[in-house]
Parts: C-alpha cells; structure tokens; sequence
C-alpha cells in the first residue's frame, strides 16, 4: 500500500477547514501533515489537536504557508478569494497541488489563478460534491434540450454566515444551463430583481439567493413554461459531501500536468 498522501488545511478552525480535518483523519489514503489559519488568529501556535477539543498531534497550525507547505503534497483550501489567490503562488512554486474551494472570486482573481495555473496544478470547484456536479452536468443536458421558451431561474440557499452572493455553485450552475443554451451567462444573467423591473426578459437565466439559520446548502434549477415546471434540485444536509469531494481532488491532482482542473474532471463527469 502506498504511502498516505500528505495534505495541508488552509483555514482550518472554519466549518469547512474542521469538517476536512474529520474526513482526512477518517481515511487511510490520506494524512494531516500540516495547518494554516490567517496570519494573528488565536489558533497560530497552538496544537491542533488541542485546538479540536481533543489530544495533543505532531501538527502545530501555523501562518506562513512557505514553511507550512514544505513536505506536502496538497493543500486543501476553504477561505477567501484574496487569501486562496496568495496561496495558489506559492504553492505552485513549491509543487503542491492546491485545492481550492473557496467562493466569491472576482473576474480578476479568476484571471490571477488562470495565470498561476500555467505554473501548478489547481482543482477547483464552487461545490466538491458529487450531488451538485450530477446536478451540473444534468442542467446542460435540459438546457440543451429544451428552448428558452422555458425560462431559466436558479434558487439557491445557505446559512446566515455566508458572504457571498450567488453561492459558487448556483453560478456554477448558471454556466452549465448558459452552455447547454448556447450563450453566454455573463450576458443573460439577471443577479437581482427589486422594484419595477418590467417583464422577464426571454433567455435570461434568473438568481434568487436566500440566506439564514444553519442552512448548509440548497440548489435548484427550474425551468419554468406555460403549462410545466420542471425543477432539479440538490440539498445537502453534511458539510463531509464537500470535504470528501476535495480530498477526492486532492489524490486525482498527483502528477497531474500544470493546469487548472474542476470537479467534473476529477469525477469523469
Ligand atoms: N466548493 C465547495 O464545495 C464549498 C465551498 N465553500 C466555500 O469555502 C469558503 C469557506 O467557507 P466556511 O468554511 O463556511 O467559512 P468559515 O468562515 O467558517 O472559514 C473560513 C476560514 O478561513 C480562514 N482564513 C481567512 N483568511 C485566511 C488566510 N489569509 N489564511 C488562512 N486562513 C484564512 C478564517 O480564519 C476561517 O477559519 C467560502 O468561500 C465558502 O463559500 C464552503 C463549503 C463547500
Ligand atoms: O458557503 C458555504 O457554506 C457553501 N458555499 C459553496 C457555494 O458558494 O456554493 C458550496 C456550498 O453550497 C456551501
């Protein structure tokens, strides 16, 4: 058997940096070798293990990603867009495949990790599940297949924490039906809806965002005509989906060519 890949969290106190602490220490593919949080947070320093509520590890979490990274494999990163942009530098320069499931990048953050990308291997992905990348690849299907006599909207729901609207995945999404149309979402979405708006314009592709309590996250994709509905919808109801999906990239992305990967790739979809 080989030997279990080696894996850095970025952000490791947040939901999702604990929750990938719980499924790599649940695998035996992988391995916790290193943690990162934002450089002065409360946990720099300290023993992760301790940190967790449990027993002392080998693994102090740390702040410098250039002394964290040395040794590891993958970097497993749930945080924000400008941190997940700093980080994708260096650890191209330093050869660790970088996951990234961090949201709410702008077009010049996405342009920066297309550049970094040339030079390192990046898996990325608005949602790691196989539900949602299913749920993906069947929206370009119905979108291919059915004209814009159906209208296109997508509803999505998350927790009150969340900063970022609409979630990555429901734009991921959004791309998917724009695809399956034929156009580009960039000049068919309509983000947000106040007031007199006037009628739906035919052949948009519609956001509503709802925000609140522990919601973890819901999606739906409905395709609305005279007389029809037809909705696809995924909910999760565990953080572990997200978490096992990136560890999943994270084994798939080992001596992958530079580039810069997502999900449906890792799943074959
Ligand atoms: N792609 C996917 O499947 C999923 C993506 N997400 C995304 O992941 C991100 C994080 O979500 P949550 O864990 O719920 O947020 P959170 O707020 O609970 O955790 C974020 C963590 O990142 C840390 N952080 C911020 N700046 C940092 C820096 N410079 N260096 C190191 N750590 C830093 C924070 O201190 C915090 O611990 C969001 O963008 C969210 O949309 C969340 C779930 C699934
Ligand atoms: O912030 C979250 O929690 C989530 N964010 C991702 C998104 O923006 O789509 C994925 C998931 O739905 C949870």
């Amino acid at each position: 058997m080989s030997e279990p890949l080696a894996i850095v969290v970025n952000g490791v106190s947040g939901r999702m940096g604990r929750m990938l602490v719980e499924v790599i220490n649940a695998s035996d593919k992988a391995r916790v070798c290193g943690a990162l949080e934002r450089p002065g947070h409360a946990w720099v320093g300290k023993d992760l293990g301790e940190m967790l509520g449990g027993t002392a590890t080998s693994v102090i979490v740390g702040e410098d990603p250039a002394q964290v990274l040395k040794g590891a494999q993958a970097v497993i990163d749930f945080t924000a867009p400008a941190a997940t942009v700093a980080l994708a530098r260096t650890a191209a320069q330093m050869g660790v495949a970088h996951i990234i499931g961090t949201t709410g990048f702008t077009p010049a953050h996405l342009a920066e990790l297309q550049e970094i990308a040339q030079a390192g291997v990046i898996v990325r992905a608005g949602n790691m599940s196989l539900g949602v990348n299913l749920l993906t690849a069947l929206t370009r299907k119905v979108a291919e297949a059915l004209d814009s006599d159906y209208d296109i909207e997508i509803i999505e729901g998350h927790h009150r924490h969340k900063v970022d609207a609409p979630s990555g995945t429901a734009l991921m999404l959004g791309e998917a039906a724009a695809e399956g149309r034929g156009v580009s979402l960039e000049d068919h979405a309509v983000r947000a809806r106040d007031g007199i708006t006037g009628a739906r314009e035919k052949g948009s592709i519609g956001f509503a965002v709802v925000r609140g309590g522990d919601i973890i996250g819901e999606h739906d994709v409905m395709f609305a005509a005279d007389g029809e509905r037809l909705i696809l919808r995924h909910i999760a109801s565990d953080r572990a989906v997200f978490a096992r999906g990136a560890l999943k990239a994270a084994l798939w992305a080992q001596g992958r060519e530079a580039g810069e990967y997502d999900m449906m790739a890792v799943l074959g979809l």
